[in-house]
């Protein structure tokens, strides 16, 4: 809770205020009984049929109290909700900074769907429990104590029984707090479940169908959802076990205090309209001892949630960013990786001993079977992960003393599946790069060739759906390359991203490519040999290690591997290689 306090500290003066207003609205809420059990025992048995003026002046005073304390109630309760959502507001925006600067391995060690929860279903408990905590948290103590104090002023005898019953209720409420935190972490767990299956689903909505796996999909949702359900069973089961418990102790406080105050009425020790106001403090005690419950449930709600989003801000930065700008240096290699080594996860080698030097406007082309670890090499370029040993140079500068920054501006990257806006053409392409000027959005169209964007009815203006649902794949690939050249990156790095293009369309953008970015170094990961055949330098992958490298000419020669893929990529391929 600390945390949530520190971070309400920024609205120190909202809060104080709506304290002031809260006690104030409060405190009139307790007048009222006190001012009954008045009209009863004091005015009513005074005045006569004819002289009911103070009566009238009595309940006019009543309805002043009432109003006044609707309006302080509500002043507070507004003001509450004000801190609640702009203190809240603050833990998402400083959540999403930190989620920004994580690296690759953090977010996976994270996984993306826990983070998804911990920006929405974590902040809005903690939404709730601030909200509550300003209103009942303040109102509660104030029913609650001053309840205590006036029924002492009213009767001692009968207010110490129902003291008596205080503890009891406390110690319950308190015990099942405590409980409450590790059932509504455990629930958070399995909620970060449900949405990774649903997340999984949504978005391969079309592979699920086509692969008939709708039934199998349903079930693993069902068994998820269940799993949720059982969680939250299990807390309300646990939570719900103090509200009839506390309702028995205060109804046999209540009853015992009736039977006593009725002796004492007999006795002349009190009388009927105070037993009556008695009665009425009993509840709201009642009331406020289970408001100060629900409270410390929302607090033990937003402690789990909290601890969720402190471990995520707590993350120490493990990609540590360089103060060096990309100095273009012509004899020296664009990318040289040497000796480089990499794992994922510690458990295997995902790169082993990977060479190679790359210089400014060559054409490096990586093949390798699936999860050979071509994109991984990539991910190391982009220093989206680090290696372990080893090292990667741009221009003769290791990665990691490069601004981090100013090294992805330098690269235009399309990757296998990539964003699309759901936004306009023009900006799917700028992306918001505001130096991006029309020119250089039509020159990108051409080199990508992109023409089916001008055959569209909106041209430059058609509104592409989320994820480019309305475009073909082979549409959507030219899209995001004429996006990564409208950069004029010094580096262009194209991740089987013409792997829906038909032979020809595929090779015109590689002779404009090289016609028009002559001067950019490219990398091209690809499947078919026809992508990446007139490369300086081709490397052949297989688990992570190089097996062969050079170019097509003297692999087609030298490798065996080589062969082997040429062989099995006749057809189309292969008239298409041998006409060029
Ligand atoms: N984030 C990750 N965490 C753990 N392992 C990963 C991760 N990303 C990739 N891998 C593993 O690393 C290996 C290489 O993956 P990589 O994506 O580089 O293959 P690839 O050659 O690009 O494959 P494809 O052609 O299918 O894209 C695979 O075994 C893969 O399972």
């Amino acid at each position: 809770m600390q945390f949530i306090f520190n971070k309400m500290e920024k609205y120190k003066k909202k809060v104080i205020g709506l304290l002031i207003f809260k006690v104030i609205g409060t405190l009139t809420d307790l007048a009222i009984p006190y001012l009954t059990a008045y009209m009863i025992d004091q005015l009513i048995p005074t005045s006569s049929k004819d002289d009911i003026t103070k009566i009238i002046l009595l309940g006019i005073l009543m309805l002043l109290v009432v109003l006044f304390g609707w309006f302080f109630n509500m002043k507070a309760n507004r003001m509450a909700e004000y801190v609640a959502a702009y203190t809240v507001r603050d833990i998402r925006y400083e959540l999403f900074s930190k989620i920004e600067t994580l690296s690759a391995k953090q977010v996976d060690e994270l996984t993306q769907t826990s983070l998804i929860s911990r920006m929405t279903t974590d902040t809005y408990n903690i939404y709730s429990a601030v909200g509550s905590i300003q209103r009942l948290g303040v109102r509660a103590p104030i029913l609650f104590i001053g309840g205590i104090v006036v029924s002492f002023f009213l009767d001692w005898v009968l207010a110490l029984i129902m003291v008596a019953m205080i503890p009891f209720i406390m110690y319950f409420s308190l015990r099942t707090s405590k409980m409450g935190r590790p059932l509504y972490t455990d629930i958070q767990v399995k909620v970060d479940k449900l949405i990774r299956t649903l997340r999984e689903n949504i978005t391969g909505a079309r592979v699920v169908k086509a692969l008939s796996m709708v039934e199998h999909e349903n079930y693993k949702f069902d068994l998820n959802n269940k799993e949720v359900v059982e969680s939250e069973l299990k807390a309300t089961k646990s939570m719900s076990k103090i509200r009839p418990l506390v309702d028995v102790i205060m109804n046999l406080g209540l009853v015992v205090v009736l039977i006593i105050g009725a002796y004492r009425v007999f006795n002349s020790q009190t009388k009927v309209g105070e037993i009556l106001a008695f009665v009425t403090y009993f509840t709201i005690i009642l009331n406020a001892t289970m408001s100060l419950t629900r409270v410390f449930i929302q607090m033990s709600k937003a402690t789990a949630s909290s601890l969720r989003i402190i471990e995520v801000l707590d993350f120490k930065t493990d990609m540590k960013n360089g103060n060096m700008e990309v100095f273009e240096v012509n004899e020296t290699p664009h990318i040289e990786f040497s000796h480089v080594y990499f794992s994922y996860n510690q458990k295997g080698d995902h790169l082993e001993d990977i060479n190679f030097k790359l210089y400014k406007g060559q054409t490096l082309g990586i093949l390798g079977a699936t999860g050979s670890g071509k994109t991984t090499i990539i991910n190391l370029i982009m220093r989206f992960y680090d290696p372990y040993q080893g090292e990667i140079k741009m221009f003769g500068k290791n990665l990691k003393d490069l601004d981090l920054s100013a090294l992805r501006k330098s690269i235009g990257l399309v990757l296998q599946t990539d964003l699309i806006l759901s936004d306009t053409i023009y900006e799917n392409i700028q992306f918001s790069r505001k130096d991006i000027l029309p020119e250089d959005i039509e020159l990108a169209k051409t080199i990508a060739q992109a023409n089916f964007i001008d055959e569209m009815p909106e041209k430059n203006y058609e509104k592409m759906t989320q994820r480019g649902t309305n475009i073909s794949g082979g549409q959507k690939q030219r899209l995001l390359i004429a996006r990564a050249v409208a950069g004029k990156p010094k580096l262009l790095i194209l991740d089987d991203a013409s792997s829906a293009l038909d032979y020809q369309t595929d090779m015109n953008m590689r002779l404009s490519l090289k016609e028009h970015l002559s001067e950019t170094t490219k990398i091209i990961v690809a499947q078919r040999i026809s992508s990446i055949k007139e490369a300086d330098l081709i490397l052949v992958i297989e688990d992570g290690k190089i097996i062969a490298s050079g170019t097509h000419e003297t692999l087609e020669q030298t490798s065996e591997q080589y062969q082997n893929i040429i062989k099995h990529q006749l057809g189309g391929e292969l008239n298409e290689s041998t006409n060029h």
